[in-house]
């Protein structure tokens, strides 16, 4: 179903079948839907969206044949190459047919793709139509990215153990071991995703006081308009873009504990931890004596469905009422709940600018890719995050909770946090840098919609 209207024109968005990427695209669809554009949802099988909750949008969804290859989280390059193979010719084809239908007011006008999806641009270049790239990570992982060639001439890649706690050169805060690549059996994507292609701009899920240094370096090499209109989820309507169901059954226990005194504990949609690490984790915040809410995801442990039966008897009884465990959480709600005062996360982009947004600091610990600079920003730079050091162990958990939860630092970054996130809510208010990047994308598109053949 979608609600017409006087429209525009209509946006074609191609999100990757993840959920850290689906939330940005479908915010960012909201917020255009919002300015008067018609919005389709091009998806792929996989880990569809549910489009019931979008009555707004009009959703295509492309045959990617994932459900013959394994699609768990090691086999994840696999699975991007399939998607960018097997989802073109679908797209193409429902693009003709869409294009030929079209009635003069709900022309196709643009496709927003996520890097993710490179195969977009040879179909918008078939197609004779624009195309704009949604980047959802921070800009600084993209600066890093495109220091390749250099860090593989220099020797950074592939990582010497001896070189990993030095600075790299050009890229202040990274040390070598934070690097969003590990080896070169990465690179190939990499090259891929870092390409803009014959795209016409780039829409970036940041803010722009926050890399005004990555931005600017980046648009010098882009030579294309970059529109900075993060954080996306404080930009769009309210809306529901979970893929898992939320358990909001931890809302009334957060109802139940005093201010800022609950440590919230996710990894995200794909990080996963060891058997050893859940219950190194599950005794350091036993220990800490501080209430605690978990998202313990099927997976989150290779193979595990239910991780919480992988906790020993004695442990669950210890922790008892001061921990509450679901399997997935309306995270922004449990973010802005004033229960919440720390996040252990593994910096997820999305998690990074949804904690700051609500003033929260955090225990970083960053899994893969864009996660270790976020988390480095994290600490180093924007002072509101303690890093876990790769060694997880219980003691070393309850020091760094209390640390954050109970000691003066934990306090200053609190504060920092706050300042933050008030920094943020001026940047999508009226007159706020994001506001009026949003508002010169809504320009751009009318833009390019205007030179199409009619
Ligand atoms: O119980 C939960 C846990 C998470 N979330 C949401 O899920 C999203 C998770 O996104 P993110 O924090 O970015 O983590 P990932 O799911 O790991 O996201 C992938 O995509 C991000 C954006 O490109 C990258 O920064 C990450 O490294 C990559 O793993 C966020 O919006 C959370 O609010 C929930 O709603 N409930």
């Amino acid at each position: 179903m979608e609600n017409q209207g006087t429209r525009r024109c209509r946006v074609v968005l191609v999100p990757p079948p993840f959920q850290g990427h689906i939330t940005p695209m479908l915010q960012l669809g909201a917020i255009l839907h919002s300015k008067g554009f018609s919005i389709t949802v091009a998806h792929t099988e996989f880990n569809a969206p549910d489009s019931s909750k979008h009555p707004e949008f009009f959703f295509l969804p492309l045959s990617d044949n994932v459900s013959d290859i394994d699609s768990s989280f090691w086999n994840l390059l696999e699975v991007i190459t399939a998607i960018n193979v097997n989802c073109k010719e679908p797209l193409q084809r429902y693009l003709v047919q869409m294009m030929e239908k079209q009635e003069p007011h709900d022309q196709v006008c643009c496709i927003i793709y996520d890097s993710i999806m490179y195969f977009t641009d040879a179909v918008a270049n078939h197609m004779k139509l624009p195309s704009i790239i949604l980047r959802t990570t921070c800009a600084f992982n993209f600066v890093a990215w495109h220091a390749t060639p250099r860090l593989l001439a220099e020797g950074y890649i592939p990582l010497p153990e001896s070189l990993s706690n030095e600075l790299l050169p050009g890229l202040h805060p990274l040390r070598s071991k934070d690097l969003p690549f590990t080896g070169t059996g990465e690179l190939e994507l990499l090259e891929e995703l870092r390409k803009i292609r014959s795209s016409a701009a780039v829409v970036w899920n940041t803010v722009d006081f926050l890399e005004h240094s990555s931005l600017l370096q980046l648009q010098q090499q882009y030579q294309i308009p970059i529109f900075s209109i993060g954080p996306l989820h404080k930009m769009a309507p309210a809306l529901t873009t979970s893929l898992l169901k939320e358990d909001t059954s931890c809302v009334a226990w957060l109802d139940k504990q005093a201010p800022n005194s609950v440590i919230y504990v996710s990894m995200g949609s794909l990080a996963m931890v060891d058997k050893k690490e859940l219950t190194e984790t599950a005794w350091g915040l036993a220990n800490s004596d501080q209430p605690f809410l978990w998202v313990m995801r099927a997976g989150l442990v290779d193979g595990s469905d239910q991780c919480v039966d992988l906790l020993p008897k004695d442990l669950k009884e210890k922790i008892g009422e001061r921990g509450h465990i679901v399997k997935w959480a309306p995270q922004k709600e449990v973010l802005a709940h004033r229960a919440v005062g720390g996040f252990w996360s593994h910096c997820g982009w999305n998690s990074t600018l949804e904690s700051i947004c609500e003033g929260v600091p955090m225990i970083c610990r960053p899994g893969f890719s864009d996660q270790k600079v976020n988390s480095r920003f994290l600490t180093h730079i924007w002072r509101v995050g303690l890093e876990m050091e790769n060694v997880v162990e219980r003691r070393g958990i309850e020091r760094a909770i209390r640390r954050l939860m109970v000691e003066k630092e934990g306090e200053e970054m609190r504060q920092r946090a706050n300042e933050l996130g008030q920094k943020f809510k001026f940047c999508v208010q009226k007159g706020g840098s994001s506001y009026n990047s949003l508002n010169d994308l809504e320009e751009f598109i009318l833009s390019q919609s205007s030179s199409l053949p009619k």
